[in-house]
This record gives structure tokens, C-alpha cells and sequence, in this order.
């Protein structure tokens, strides 16, 4: 009997082994170079351990195999292939996008357990991919984008009298949790232009939608979780589905699409926002109201947290650089000077130094460790020298957009920040792009729906806070950032609550700084490290019972 159970135990032991190193001579077979994987970690260990961020794994992959142009590896136990080389980069996002139109995480979601996610175009492949893109990107042309950047002047005009109450009154000096001022802003721009609701994100200490937005962005462990049982054994996939919006945060945003549309039906709004845009959608194809909830929630999900994470990086470099914070500001000074005291849109999408602190600020601090795409048929790359790749159906690719970035090879002085390598007479953003080394919204037929609308959120804000206050770092920042592996996107782990200290540009702070013999006086108010100061509501806001927003008519 017991001679039986141990020979069930060893089969069962060696069976466990056989599956989890069969695939591991995958790459062998291809004569593709690539790191040895380890039991059960695979080469990405950082996705079981979680002890640091897994771009530090990905990163360590790019760095190993520098002639090379590209990598296979193994994700716990599934053979993945990192793609190194720029023009093959270009060839997997445009030139062969048919053979790699999914993204990774498209199967993953489920229509029945969270039918808002899958109607995001990036969960989605094929037609429905196809038909939602299609549905969406009428709602980003220049005059909507445009006339939305309306509803940024008055978000940010709440937020230039939050930090204005934060600043202590001797000093003037606000220290401030920049993520959270910056998510703040980008709650409220992006509520106002979905679900025309004032968000409130300033006033109020919790907003509901607010909470409601950390808790779609929260499925960080979800999926993470998925990631690695899906990379562990892909077919769970088929039997198990993951639902990554909790049904009360999917509720609520359905609930505010009815009530957003029923109140602009009824009071006869005309407003141009991209609510506007699925109205006019819903009359000419008859999509459902969970199809509009569907959009509105893609909007307010893509919207927000992306463009909230580069706002704080690009507070944090204007920061840094008080050289280029203060050309800026002359700009700005001399573009409201041209407007008559206010600056078009025209004016604002068009100013060049904002345009190249943005790229570089994208380059120097990614967003995402590496773009993920799945051939979708038997595929044979040329790589260089004519090499032939051979990328088998159903291969996880990575485009390893953070180590590209940071790359010698492809930018000068790799971790100097400096916005003048996209500028015009350096060829833009166009010219790393066409070399494969520079795709921050992506690229080819998924590129970003968002950019335009993304870039004029965030210059807007820059705008702001650049012509009113002054920045500067918080001497408690710990650098250089280490990345936060509890999150999905690339987010230092420090709180950032005491990272900035943002200066009410006053006429007194004005006249220190025009005058050298005070600076130093300057310079020591900047490394005290204040206290946050409480902010106290100044104003009483109209509440909607249900949900604690104000509708704005108008
Ligand atoms: C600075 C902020 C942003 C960055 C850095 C960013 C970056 C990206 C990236 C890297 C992708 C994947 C591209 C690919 O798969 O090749 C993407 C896709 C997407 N983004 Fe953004 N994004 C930002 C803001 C926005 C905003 C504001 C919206 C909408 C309001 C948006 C909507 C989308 C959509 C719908 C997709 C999926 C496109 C598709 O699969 O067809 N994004 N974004």
C-alpha cells in the first residue's frame, strides 16, 4: 500500500515537473537566444514574488541580449517572445499589424461578467474591436476636442483655488500629494466631458465617482492575478472567466449614463462633449444604454489615471529643471500676451516647448513596461541581416517600450532630461517614431483613441499651475523612484503626498525671485518641509441626491 501511494506521489511530482518545464526548450528550437527560465518563475519572477515591479525583469531581458533582436523568454511556464529590434517593433504595430491586431489581454475578457471592460476597445479583437473604435473615434475630432477644452478652463479653475487654500498663509508655501491633486483634475475633466457632472473632486473629501474611478483602476491585483494564471496555464482562459469592475462600481456608472442622459433629454441640453457624441450615436445605431455606459466608462477609465500619472511626472520634472519651468512660464506669458490677456486652444495645442516637455517627459517616465500583442497567425518576421523569425500562432509578443526608451542606442544621454531632443529643428517626435524607438500612445491601426484629447488634458493643466505657481521638489522625495509592483502602470512606490511644494507666484515670491540676493532666502523656503495644511470646504455645492454630483447644464 505504501509502495502504491509513493508511486502515485513521484508520478504526480513528475507530472507537476513535466508541465511546468515542457515548453521550456521552446525557444531552442526556433535557435532563439534567450535567458534559462527557473522552475515555476519562469524569467519574469516579479510576477509571483511581486518583490519588485516586473519591468525590472523585462528590463533586465532588453539589457542582456543587446545584439540581438529578439528575445524569448519564458512567463512562469509559457514561451513569450520579446521583440528588441525597432523596425520589427514597427512591424508588429503597422506593417504586420493582421498578425498581431490582439492585445494580449483581449480573450481575457468576458462580455457576460463585465460587459462595461468589454466594450473597451482594448479588451476587444476582431469586428467588435473593429465596430467600437469605429463607434468612438468621431467622438475625438478637433472641434469637440476643442469645445471640451471649455470644460477644462473651469476644472481648472477649481483647482487653482484648492492649492491656493492648501498654501499656509506665512509662508505660502503648499506641499501637495501631486498624483492625487493631478488625479483630482483629470476625475473632474473627464466626468464633466462623459457624464456632464461636476465631480467636485476639489470640494468634497471623498467624491463617490472619485472612489468609484480608484476602484476600476484598483483591479491591479486582478489582474495581476489573471496574468499569471493565465501565463501559468493559458486555457484557464476557456473555463474561468476573471471580473476585474466590481458590480457595484459597474451599477453606479450605469446608473449616472441613464441619469446624464435622461436629464439632457429632458431639459433639451445642447452641449458638445463626447456625451453629446453618444447621443447622436444612440439615435444613428440604436446602441443600448449599456453599450453607452459602456463607452462613457472606457472614457472615464483610459481618461483619467493615464493622464493623471503624467501629469504628476511632468509636474516632477518642471520641478526639477526650474530652468525650463521658467521658460515655460515666459511662454505662456507671451502667448496670453498675444491673446489679449487669454490663450485660444489653438494657441495652447501649438506651443512648442509644452509639446517637447510632454514627449520627453513620456520618454523619460513610461507609462507601461512593454506593450503586449498576440499573433493571430503563423508569422515569419526578417529581421536584420535578412534573419527569418519564425512567431507561432497564439505567441505572446512585448514590445519593451520602458528599456527602449532608456536606451543609448536610440536617445543621446538617456536619463538626462531634455524636452530639446523632440524639438523641431531635431526632427519631433516624428522622427523616433519613424525609426520604431518612440510610441508612447502606441502605434498603427490601435494607437491610442485618446492622444489629442490626453495631450490637451494635460496641457491645459501644465498651463495652469505653471503661470500661477511655482514648483519645486519636497526634500523628503526618495530617488530615484523605485516602481511600485503593486500596480499595473508604472507608478514610483513613494507616497507621493509630500513630493512638491507648489508656490502661489504672489508679487512678494514674484520680487524674490527678480531679485538674486534673496534667492538663496527662496531656495531655503523651498527645502523646509511645510506641513500639509487642511483644507477646509469654502464653498456649499449643489448635491444630487443618489450619488452627492451637481449636473452642469451648460
Ligand atoms: C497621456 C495619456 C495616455 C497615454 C500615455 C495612453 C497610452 C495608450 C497606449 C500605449 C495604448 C495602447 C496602444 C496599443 O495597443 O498599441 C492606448 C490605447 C487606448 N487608449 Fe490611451 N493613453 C492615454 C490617454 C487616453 C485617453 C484620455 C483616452 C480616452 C479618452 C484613451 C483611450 C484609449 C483607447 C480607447 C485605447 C484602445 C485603442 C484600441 O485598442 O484600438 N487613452 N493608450
Amino acid at each position: 500500500m505504501l509502495l502504491i501511494l509513493l508511486g502515485i506521489g513521484v508520478t504526480f511530482v513528475a507530472l507537476v515537473y513535466l508541465f511546468l518545464t515542457w515548453e521550456f526548450g521552446h525557444w531552442e528550437k526556433y535557435d532563439i537566444k534567450g535567458p534559462k527560465p527557473r522552475l515555476l518563475l519562469g524569467n519574469i519572477p516579479n510576477l509571483l514574488t511581486r518583490k519588485r515591479h516586473i519591468v525590472y525583469n523585462y528590463d533586465a531581458i532588453y539589457n542582456d541580449y543587446k545584439n540581438e533582436p529578439v528575445v524569448g523568454y519564458y512567463s512562469v511556464r509559457t514561451p513569450q517572445l520579446m521583440i528588441r529590434d525597432p523596425e520589427l517593433i514597427k512591424e508588429v504595430l503597422s506593417k504586420s499589424f493582421h498578425n498581431f491586431a490582439a492585445n494580449d489581454f483581449s480573450d481575457t475578457v468576458d462580455e457576460k461578467s463585465d460587459p462595461l471592460l468589454a466594450r473597451n476597445p482594448f479588451s476587444l479583437s476582431g469586428e467588435k474591436w473593429k465596430n467600437r473604435r469605429a463607434e468612438i473615434t468621431p467622438g475625438f475630432t478637433n472641434n469637440r476636442i476643442k469645445a471640451m477644452a471649455h470644460l477644462m478652463d473651469e476644472v481648472c479653475a477649481h483647482m487653482t483655488k484648492y492649492v491656493k487654500n492648501q498654501a499656509s498663509s506665512s509662508s505660502g508655501v503648499a506641499t501637495l500629494d501631486a498624483k492625487e491633486l493631478m488625479a483630482k483634475y483629470t476625475t473632474d475633466v473627464v466626468a464633466s466631458c462623459i457624464f456632464a457632472i461636476d465631480a467636485q473632486s476639489f470640494e468634497k473629501e471623498n467624491p463617490e465617482i472619485r472612489e468609484m474611478g480608484k476602484r476600476i483602476m484598483n483591479f491591479n491585483f486582478v489582474v495581476q492575478l489573471a496574468l499569471f494564471v493565465t501565463t501559468f496555464c493559458p486555457s484557464v482562459k476557456n473555463f474561468y472567466r476573471f471580473t476585474f469592475i466590481p458590480k457595484d462600481t459597474e451599477q453606479f456608472f450605469i446608473r449616472i449614463m441613464q441619469d446624464a442622459i435622461r436629464y439632457r433629454k429632458e431639459n433639451n441640453i445642447n452641449r458638445t462633449d463626447f456625451l453629446d457624441h453618444l447621443l447622436q450615436l444612440q439615435e444613428r445605431k440604436q446602441i443600448t444604454d449599456i453599450d453607452i455606459a459602456g463607452h462613457g466608462v472606457s472614457f472615464f477609465a483610459d481618461g483619467f489615471e493615464t493622464s493623471s500619472i503624467v501629469l504628476t511626472y511632468v509636474l516632477y520634472d518642471l520641478a526639477k529643471h526650474s530652468d525650463i519651468q521658467q521658460e515655460l512660464r515666459e511662454d505662456i506669458r507671451k502667448a496670453k500676451e498675444v491673446g489679449g490677456g487669454s490663450m485660444s486652444y489653438e494657441q495652447l495645442v501649438e506651443m512648442p516647448l509644452l509639446e517637447q516637455i510632454l514627449c520627453e517627459t513620456m520618454r523619460i517616465h513610461p507609462l507601461l513596461a512593454v506593450m503586449s500583442k498576440r499573433c493571430t497567425d503563423d508569422t515569419t518576421l526578417v529581421g536584420p541581416k535578412d534573419r527569418k523569425i519564425f512567431v507561432k500562432k497564439g505567441t505572446t509578443v512585448v514590445l519593451p517600450y520602458y528599456s527602449i526608451s532608456l536606451d543609448p542606442d536610440h536617445f543621446t544621454d538617456p536619463h538626462k532630461y531634455d524636452p530639446s531632443r523632440f524639438s523641431a529643428e531635431n526632427g519631433g517626435s516624428k522622427l523616433y517614431r519613424e525609426r520604431g524607438v518612440y510610441f508612447p500612445f502606441g502605434d498603427g491601426p490601435r494607437m491610442c483613441l485618446g492622444m489629442r484629447f490626453a495631450f490637451t488634458q494635460v496641457k491645459r493643466a501644465v498651463v495652469e499651475i505653471v503661470e500661477r505657481f511655482t514648483l519645486s521638489v519636497n526634500s523628503k522625495t526618495i530617488e530615484p523612484f523605485e516602481m511600485n509592483p503593486e500596480q499595473f502602470m508604472l507608478m514610483p512606490k513613494v507616497t507621493v503626498h509630500t513630493l512638491f511644494i507648489l508656490f502661489p507666484r504672489s508679487l512678494l515670491f514674484r520680487l524674490l525671485f527678480l531679485m538674486p540676493s534673496v534667492n538663496d532666502d527662496v531656495t531655503k523656503l523651498f527645502a523646509n518641509d511645510e506641513p500639509v495644511v487642511n483644507w477646509m470646504a469654502t464653498a456649499t455645492m449643489k448635491i444630487k441626491p443618489g450619488y452627492g454630483l451637481s449636473a452642469i447644464d451648460a
